[in-house]
């Protein structure tokens, strides 16, 4: 028998109708009596919270990271299953995923179709999440989406409401769920992680301004006003402003703040090719560019590297560390399929 423990958190995956809306309100148990659960796997289930995931906020995620770390401190457990919204699923996996050094995997789920559609995709989508959290071995936090396997970083929503709602822009998938059992492909490169933050640790404030055409400094100076502690601007192209724009990053950098540069184009990586406020006048600035990271999952990696550290000079060593994209591979045995489950 396989033990895997099931963390509920909300989402559509376990939302019904409201007579004028969505909303999340079943616990986990009914989730998962909505499908079925593989053979040989025992389920224990967490329910955590329950909310709709645009609503979000990093207490929530720092409670899922613990929970996660609970779950895992039990030996009998193979792997953690989150049902979670689809709308901010991508963050969280890769938060969970930035401070997770276990064989065992944690495996991100959730629905495009509410629990009580007749047609619906939870049901599948769970089964599926169920068979790969018994059966990977080193691969960190993935999502597991309509029969795909995708690692948590790099992947993004990349459809409203469509069933295939998941995608890695810069790869493929690191695997398939097909007729009841996992194939596994692509191997994504782990990094060491951060050390586990403090439970109820205080929460910087982390923001995230978009570049645009005629776009001036006034919201990005309105964040450090704020007092944020860190700072996404998502640039246009490979990552490119304005020069009004670089000067309010090294502003903001001489005061302390942690900037990175994402894009706000779906695929390819931000790279220090223009100069005119483009990404090496930011890089300049003391901006990091964050590679192929979209802008939601460049911010939770500012975001963890606060939380894990304690002061901004440790911080930006653990973001550089984030955000190299050469990080040593492991070794391929480390890579393995447990036998005998779903076959
Ligand atoms: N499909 C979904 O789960 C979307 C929903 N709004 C959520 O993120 O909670």
């Amino acid at each position: 028998m396989r033990h895997v423990v099931v963390i509920s958190t909300g989402g559509t995956i376990a939302s019904r109708w409201q007579g004028d809306g969505y909303a999340a309100e079943a616990a986990g148990r009914e989730v998962l009596e909505a499908g079925a659960v593989p053979q040989d796997v025992e389920v224990r289930v967490v329910d955590l919270f329950t909310v709709n995931s645009s609503r979000l906020t990093t207490d929530h995620q720092l409670r899922l990271l613990h929970a996660v770390h609970d779950a895992l401190a039990d030996p009998e457990v193979d792997g953690v299953v989150v049902t979670h919204g689809t709308d901010t699923l991508e963050e969280s996996a890769f938060f969970v995923d930035l401070f997770h050094g276990d064989r065992r995997p944690v495996v991100f789920t959730g629905a495009q179709q509410p629990l009580d559609a007749a047609d619906g995709d939870a049901a599948g989508n769970l089964y599926d999440a169920l068979l790969t959290a018994v059966s990977g071995r080193d691969i960190g936090a993935v999502i597991v989406f309509a029969g795909q396997v995708f690692a948590a970083r790099g992947t993004v929503k990349r459809h409203t409401v469509n069933a295939r709602a998941f995608g890695d822009p810069d790869g493929p998938p690191l695997g398939r769920v097909e007729f009841g059992r996992v194939s596994w492909g692509r191997r994504q490169p782990r990094r060491a992680p951060l050390p586990l933050p403090e439970r109820g640790s205080a929460t910087p404030r982390v923001d995230i301004v978009m570049h645009h055409s005629d776009a001036d400094s006034v919201l990005f100076d309105a964040a450090v006003s704020a007092g944020a502690r860190g700072i996404v601007l998502v640039g246009t192209g490979a990552g490119n402003a304005n020069p009004e724009i670089a000067d309010a990053v090294r502003r903001a950098v001489a005061g302390g703040v942690r900037v990175a540069v994402s894009t706000r184009v779906a695929a390819g990586a931000v790279a220090p090719l223009y100069t005119g406020g483009g990404a090496v006048d930011l890089a300049a600035a003391g901006a990091l560019l964050t590679g192929t990271l979209k802008p939601g999952q460049a911010r939770i990696a500012v975001l963890a590297a606060l939380l894990a550290t304690g002061d901004a000079a440790s911080a930006d060593v653990e973001l550089r560390r984030l955000l190299d994209t050469a990080p040593k591979t492991a070794p391929a045995s480390e890579l393995y399929l447990v036998d005998g489950v779903g076959h």
